[in-house]
C-alpha cells in the first residue's frame, strides 16, 4: 500500500455508531440505505478511507457490519475507497474481513492481551491481505509517554516482522492522541509527545504508517468548535511534517492553517506545542471570543484524572462516571496482588463512601443506581482475570434473596433494593417477578442465602406474603424474612405475617432502609437485639390495632342501601356516539404529553411536585438530572422504538341493579354481556351517603338509557426485554428507569384515551378544553375507577374489563393468577360519565355484605374472604 500513503491520508468517521449520533440513528433503524449516503457523502468529501464502527449495544454488531459492508460492495463509488472495519470486539472484525471485497484494513490489535493473542490475530488479518492499525497498548497499559509509545511500537513492530513475517507498509501505529489543555500539568505534552514518537517510530520502523483519531487532542473545548477546528489545524500541521500520514477526521471540523486568526493560531500553537506553563489558561481566556454561538465554552473538568487511581475510582463512583472506568480498574488491577482485591479494595472503599454519602442525605437514590452501574462495570472487567486466577467468590456482606411474589409483576421497587443492597456489598439473588413460593423456598436452599425479602405491589400479594411465611415455619426455615413493596405496612406485617413465623419478620418501608436492617440481621449478635426491638415494637402495632376503634359504626347492607347516592338523572346520559369495543393506537410522542411527572420522581425517592422539584433546593439537582435521563429515554424509545403503548375501551348500555352494573349487548337490553360487581360503603354516614360506584348509574326499569365503559391501556409491551438487555449491561440505572418510563406512559395513555373518550368517543364533554395540569388534577366530568383501588378494592372484577374487551388479544395485555396486569406497565378500569360521579374508599365491610357477595358472584366464603380480605374486620 506504500504508494497510496505518499501523502496524508485522511480517513472519514462519520460512518460510526460511536461518533455519530445520525449514523447509529439510521443503523439503528435499519435504515441502511441513508446510511449508505453517508459512507458516499465521506467519498465525495474527500475521505481516502473510511473507518466503519457499529459497537453499539442494542445492534447486534456482527451482523450490522455485514450487512452495511456487503452493501457498501454493491456501490462502486464507495468501494473505492478501503473501509477501516472498527470494532473493540474481534468477531465484529473477523466477520468484517469476510466481507470486504477490496483492501480492508482493520481498527485496531495491540499487545494489551499479550503476545500470543496479537501474533494470532496479526496472522488472521494477513491471510486476508488486509493492513492494520496497531494501538501503542500492551500489558501494561496505553503509552502516554514519548518514551513508552516509541517503545511499544517497536517492540510490536518487531513481532510483526519476525514472528508474523507482516509486510511493514501494511503496518498503521496508532500512537494515542489524548486530549490536552485539561487543566492537568501531565497532560501538556501529551501532543509534543505524540509528535516526537511519530518521528521516531517512522525512523526505525521503516515502511509503516502513523495515524491517530484527530479529535481527541481538542476534547476539553467540546461546545467550542472554532477552537477545536484550529487545534486539529495546527496539530496536523506539526505531526504531519514529523511523520503521521493518516488520521481520523472530520474534514468539516477543519480550519485551514494559514486562515487561523494569528492570535488564536498562536494561542493554540502555546498549547500544542507546551511552549510555556501558561499556554493554557491564555487559550481558555481567548476561547468565549471566538465561540461562534457565542455561549460559555464547555470544558471538561478533568483535574480528578490526576488523583491517585483508588481516588479516581472512588470519584468515578461518586460521581457515576464511567467513561475512564475500564482504564483505571486496569490501572488498579496492576497495582494489585490479585484481581479480586480490587473489589475488595478500593472498588468497596468507593461503594462504602456512596452508602455513607446515602445513608446521610447527600446522595439520591438515581445517583446511587448510577453508581452501581460503574461498580458493575469494574467488576464486569475484572471478571476475566479473577476466572483466570479462579481465585472464587468475592467477600460479600451477606446474600439476600429477592423475589416479587407469585402472581405479581411489579418490580421496580424490588429492582431498587436489589441494588442498594449490591451497592453496600450485598449479594444478591433476584428471582424476578411472580416467584411461587416453593421455588423462592427451594432457591434460599440451594443458594444457601441469609435472609429473603419478598415484595408485591397489589393487594393480593400481600396474602402471598403471609403464605410464604407460613411455609418458612412449616419447612423450619430460620432465616430472617424482609416485607416490601407499596402495599405492605408495619401493621400488616405485625398482624398478619409475623406471628406466622418465629423468625425475624422485618418490614422495609422503601431502599434507603433496606441496607440498615439487612446489616442488623446478619451479625448473630445484632440480630437477636433486633429482633426483640421488632417484636416490642409489633406488640405495640398489634395492640393499637386491637383497641382502634372504627372511627364511625358500622350499619347494615340494608340500611347503607337505604342511604345510597342519587345522582341527579333528570338529564339523561348522553349517548355514546360509538357502542362496542374500540381498539385505541398511541405513539409515545403523544403520549409523552399526558405524562404527570410528580409520582416518577417518587419512584426514584425524590419528593415534591413536578415542575416545582427541578428547582428544589434539596433535590432540584438530582431531579433535573433524573428528569433529563428519562427526556433522554424518551427521545432514544421514539427515535429507535422497542416500547410500545397498546390500548382498548368500549362503551356499552348499562343500568344498576342494586350494587351491581349490568351490562348490555345493545340497546334493547335484553342480553347481557355481564355484570360488574361492587361494593357499599357500611359506616354510618350522618351528613353524606354510603357510596357505591354503582349509584352512578341509572338504575334498571327507570327507564333511563345509562351507559358504562371500560378500558384497559399499557405503555410497556416491550419492557421486559429493553431492561433486559440493559441489565446484562449491567446498567441497572436504565434497566430501572425503562419501567420508570413505561409506568409514566401507561398513566398518560390512561389520561389521554379518557379525554378522547369525554370528547369523542362517548362525546358527553365534546367542548372540554383542559390543559395537562388540569387533567392530572381531574378537573373533567366523570371518573375512571380502576380495580383494586378504594371504590372497587376486588382485584377479580378485571377479569369482565378484559372479557368485555377481549383486551389479551387487542392489546397483548395479560392477567395473572392474582389479577396483576401484565406487563407491569398497564392501567385498566370503567369509565362513568354522571357529574356527581366522584371517588370514594370502601372501607371495611360486614358480613352481610360478604354475604351477599358471594351469592351475586357465585363464590364461597373461603374465596369472598380470601378476595376481600382488606376489606374485611381482623
Ligand atoms: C393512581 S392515580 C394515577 C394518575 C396519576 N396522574 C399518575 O399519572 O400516576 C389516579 C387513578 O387511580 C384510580 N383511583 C384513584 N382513586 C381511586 C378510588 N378511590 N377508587 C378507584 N380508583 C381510584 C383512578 O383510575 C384514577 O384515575
Amino acid at each position: 500500500m506504500s504508494a497510496e500513503f505518499s501523502s496524508f491520508i485522511n480517513i472519514g468517521e462519520r460512518t460510526n455508531v460511536t461518533g455519530s449520533a445520525m449514523f447509529k440513528r439510521l443503523i439503528l433503524e435499519g435504515d441502511y440505505e441513508t446510511a449508505l449516503d453517508v459512507a458516499r457523502q465521506q467519498v465525495e468529501n474527500g475521505a481516502q478511507i473510511i473507518d466503519i464502527n457499529m459497537d453499539e449495544a442494542m445492534l447486534d454488531s456482527v451482523q450490522a457490519m455485514q450487512t452495511f459492508l456487503n452493501l457498501i460492495a454493491s456501490e462502486p463509488d464507495i468501494s473505492r475507497v478501503p473501509i477501516m472495519i472498527d470494532s473493540s470486539k474481534w468477531e465484529v472484525i473477523e466477520a468484517g474481513l469476510k466481507c470486504v471485497q477490496g483492501k480492508a484494513i482493520v481498527n485496531s490489535i495491540s499487545l494489551k492481551e499479550g503476545e500470543e493473542n496479537f501474533i494470532y490475530q496479526a496472522k488472521l488479518i494477513k491471510r486476508y491481505g488486509a493492513a492494520t492499525v496497531v494501538m501503542a497498548f500492551d500489558e501494561k497499559g496505553q503509552a502516554d509517554t514519548k518514551e513508552r509509545k516509541i517503545e511499544i511500537c517497536q517492540r510490536s513492530y518487531q513481532v510483526l516482522m519476525d514472528k508474523v513475517g507482516f509486510a511493514p507498509e501494511d503496518i498503521i501505529f496508532d500512537p494515542n492522541i489524548f486530549a490536552v489543555a485539561t487543566g492537568i500539568e501531565e497532560h501538556d505534552n501529551y501532543a509534543v509527545d505524540f509528535i516526537e514518537a511519530t518521528r521516531v517510530i517512522r525512523e526505525t520502523c521503516p515502511h509503516v504508517h502513523v495515524s491517530g483519531g484527530l479529535s481527541n487532542i481538542s476534547f476539553s473545548f467540546r461546545g467550542n468548535n472554532p477552537v477545536r477546528e484550529a487545534m486539529h489545524s495546527v496539530f496536523l500541521y506539526h505531526a504531519i511534517r514529523a511523520g503521521l500520514d493518516m488520521a481520523i477526521v472530520n474534514a468539516g471540523q477543519l480550519e485551514v492553517y494559514d486562515e487561523i486568526p494569528a492570535e488564536l493560531r498562536d494561542a493554540v500553537e502555546d498549547v500544542i506545542l507546551n511552549r510555556h506553563p501558561g499556554a493554557t489558561d491564555k487559550l481558555l481566556e481567548l476561547a468565549p471570543k471566538y465561540q461562534g454561538d457565542g455561549k460559555t465554552v464547555v470544558k471538561e473538568d478533568l483535574a480528578w484524572r490526576e488523583l491517585p487511581v483508588n481516588k479516581r475510582l472512588e470519584h468515578a463512583l461518586v460521581k457515576g462516571i464511567t467513561d475512564f472506568i475500564e482504564d483505571d480498574t486496569e490501572a488498579a488491577r496492576q497495582a494489585a496482588e490479585k484481581p479480586l482485591h480490587v473489589i475488595e479494595g478500593p472498588l468497596m472503599d468507593g461503594m462504602n463512601v456512596v452508602g455513607d454519602l446515602f445513608g446521610e442525605g447527600k446522595m439520591f437514590l438515581p445517583q446511587v443506581v448510577k453508581s452501581a452501574r460503574v461498580m458493575k462495570k469494574a467488576v464486569a472487567y475484572l471478571q476475566p482475570y479473577i476466572e483466570a486466577e479462579k481465585s472464587g467468590d468475592t467477600k460479600s456482606n451477606g446474600k439476600i434473596l429477592l423475589a416479587t411474589v407469585k402472581g405479581d409483576v411489579h418490580d421496580i421497587g424490588k429492582n431498587i433494593v436489589g441494588v442498594v443492597l449490591q451497592c453496600n456489598n450485598f449479594e444478591v439473588v433476584d428471582m424476578g417477578v411472580m416467584v411461587p413460593c416453593a421455588a423462592i423456598l427451594q432457591k434460599a436452599k440451594e443458594e444457601n442465602v441469609d435472609m429473603i425479602g419478598l415484595s408485591g405491589l397489589i393487594t393480593p400479594s400481600l396474602d402471598e406474603m403471609v403464605h410464604v411465611a407460613k411455609e418458612m415455619e412449616r419447612l423450619e426455615f430460620d432465616l430472617p424474612l424482609l416485607i416490601g413493596g407499596a402495599t405492605t405496612s408495619k401493621a400488616h406485617t405485625a398482624v398478619k405475617i409475623e406471628q406466622n413465623y418465629h423468625a425475624p419478620v422485618a418490614y422495609v418501608p422503601n431502599a434507603s432502609r433496606a441496607v440498615g436492617v439487612c446489616q442488623k440481621l446478619l451479625n448473630r449478635e445484632s440480630r437477636e437485639i433486633f429482633a426483640k426491638e421488632l417484636a416490642k415494637e409489633y406488640d405495640i402495632v398489634r395492640e393499637q390495632h386491637a383497641r382502634k376503634k372504627p372511627r364511625s359504626k358500622p350499619v347494615s347492607l340494608e340500611e347503607a342501601r337505604a342511604n345510597a347516592h342519587l345522582p341527579d338523572f333528570s338529564m339523561p346520559p348522553v349517548t355514546p356516539n360509538k357502542l362496542g369495543v374500540t381498539p385505541v393506537e398511541a405513539d409515545i410522542a403523544t403520549l409523552r404529553q399526558y405524562i404527570d411527572w410528580t409520582p416518577f420522581f417518587l419512584t426514584w425517592s425524590l419528593a415534591g411536585k413536578y415542575p416545582r422539584i427541578l428547582q428544589d433546593e434539596v433535590v432540584g439537582e438530582q431531579a433535573q438530572s433524573l428528569f433529563n435521563d428519562a427526556n433522554a429515554m424518551l427521545d432514544k424509545l421514539i427515535a429507535e422504538g422497542g416500547l410500545e403503548a397498546k390500548g382498548v375501551m368500549g362503551l356499552f348500555p348499562a343500568n344498576r341493579q342494586d350494587d351491581d352494573v349490568v351490562i348490555y349487548a345493545d340497546e334493547s337490553r335484553t342480553d347481557t354481556l355481564g355484570v360488574a360487581h361492587h361494593l357499599r360503603q357500611q359506616t354510618q354516614k350522618p351528613k353524606g351517603a354510603n357510596y357505591c360506584l354503582s349509584d352512578f348509574v341509572a338504575p334498571v326499569g327507570s327507564g333511563i338509557r345509562d351507559y358504562i365503559g371500560a378500558f384497559a391501556v399499557t405503555g410497556g409491551i416491550g419492557e421486559d426485554e429493553l431492561a433486559a438487555q440493559y441489565d446484562a449491561q449491567g446498567d441497572d440505572y436504565n434497566a430501572i428507569m425503562v419501567k420508570a418510563v413505561a409506568d409514566r406512559l401507561a398513566e398518560a395513555f390512561a389520561e389521554y384515551l379518557h379525554e378522547r373518550v369525554r370528547k369523542e368517543i362517548w362525546g358527553y364533554a365534546p367542548d372540554e378544553d383542559l390543559d395537562n395540569d388540569a387533567l392530572i388534577r381531574e378537573k373533567y366530568q366523570g371518573i375512571r375507577p380502576a380495580p383494586g383501588y378504594a371504590a372497587c378494592p376486588e382485584h377479580t372484577e378485571k377479569q369482565l374489563i378484559w372479557d368485555l374487551l377481549d383486551a389479551e388479544k387487542h392489546t397483548g395485555m395479560k392477567l395473572t393468577e392474582s389479577y396483576a396486569m401484565w406487563p407491569g406497565a398497564s392501567v385498566s378500569g370503567w369509565y362513568f360519565s354522571h357529574p356527581e360521579a366522584r371517588y370514594f374508599a370502601v372501607a371495611k365491610i360486614q358480613d352481610d355484605q360478604l354475604e351477599s357477595y358471594c351469592q351475586r358472584k357465585g363464590w364461597d366464603r373461603p374465596t369472598a374472604e380470601k378476595w376481600l380480605g382488606p376489606n374485611l374486620s381482623d
